[in-house]
Parts: C-alpha cells; structure tokens; sequence
C-alpha cells in the first residue's frame, strides 16, 4: 500500500525560530513562506530537501490537533511521517478492515491531495499520514 515517503511533520511552537534553525545550523537553502490551514488546525511551512520535504507545523486556533503533543513536548519534536498511496478511500477501507484507528474522514492536506491519519496506537507508537499522490504537474 505505501509508497515514497512524502514528508516528515514537525511541531514546532514557533516555525518561525525552526525555520531559523533549519537555515543556520543546517544549510537548508529551500524554504517556502509560511501558510495557514484553519481546517486542519496548523500553520505549515515546508523545508524542500532534495527527496523529501520537513513539513513544520504550529498550532492555528484553540482545537489544533497540535497542541496536546506540544504540551508534553514543549520545544517541539518529530510529530508523524507521511507516505503517498494511489487511492485514500482504497487505503483507508483496507486499514479499517485490519482494525486500525483511521482518524476522521479523508481531507485536503496541505499539497492539494486527500489525507488521512493513523492513530500511533496502531503503527509502533508513530502517527503516520497518508495522501494521495499527486498527479503530474501538481505539488
Ligand atoms: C499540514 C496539513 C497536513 C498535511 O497535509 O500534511 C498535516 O500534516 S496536519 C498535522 C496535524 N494534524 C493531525 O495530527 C491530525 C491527526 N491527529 C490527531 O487526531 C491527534 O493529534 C491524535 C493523534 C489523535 C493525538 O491526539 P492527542 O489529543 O494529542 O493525544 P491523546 O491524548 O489522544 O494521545 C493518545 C496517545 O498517543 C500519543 N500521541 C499523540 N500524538 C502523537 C504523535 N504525534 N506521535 C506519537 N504519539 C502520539 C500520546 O502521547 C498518547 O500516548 P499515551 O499517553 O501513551 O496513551
Ligand atoms: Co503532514
């Protein structure tokens, strides 16, 4: 089912200062401007690596998905990995049928696709994302 490996999401409670410390300590050289994305409760910016992409994430509003997990984690960290799949409904109807966790209905993310959640009860503890990929000539 799962094919490259789309993204990793961080959270961060400032994108800002991470995006300082991606340029600074880092090197990175490709980052996109800041965008919010009130339906999913974050601000988003991504760091464009040569096959991947650091998607930063901070809370937008009082019910961001976000804000538990930066409560116990304070500075930030690594939030969930994200992998492209051909279908989201296909994918999401087999995760079911094994019993896991798919968190709501398959949504618009953040490269235009649908995307949907597992719960990290059901993946060793790691909360992954899955999006469609998209098509030719699309980010
Ligand atoms: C930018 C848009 C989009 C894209 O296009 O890429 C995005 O990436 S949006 C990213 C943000 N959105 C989401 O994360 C939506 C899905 N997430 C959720 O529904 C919730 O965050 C959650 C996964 C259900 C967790 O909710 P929360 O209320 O924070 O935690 P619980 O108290 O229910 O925790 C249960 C359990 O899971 C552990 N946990 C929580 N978050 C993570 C995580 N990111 N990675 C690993 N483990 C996580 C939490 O610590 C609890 O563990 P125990 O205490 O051991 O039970
Ligand atoms: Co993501």
């Amino acid at each position: 089912m799962i094919g490259k490996l789309n993204h990793v999401g961080v959270a961060t409670p400032s994108i800002e200062e991470s995006v300082k410390m991606y340029r600074d300590l880092l090197g990175a050289t490709s980052v996109t401007d800041k965008f919010a994305m009130p339906e999913q409760g974050v601000w988003v910016c991504f760091v464009n690596l040569p096959n991947s992409q650091i998607e930063l994430i901070e809370p937008y509003g009082e019910t961001s998905p976000i804000h538990g997990f930066l409560a116990k984690n304070p500075k930030g960290g690594q939030h969930h990995v994200c992998f492209e799949v051909e279908n989201i409904h296909e994918a999401r109807d087999a995760l079911v049928a094994k019993g896991a966790t798919v968190l709501g209905e398959p949504r618009i993310g953040a490269h235009g696709t649908l995307i949907i959640f597992v719960h990290p009860k059901d993946v060793g503890g790691m909360l992954v994302e899955l999006m469609e990929t998209p098509k030719e000539g699309h980010h």
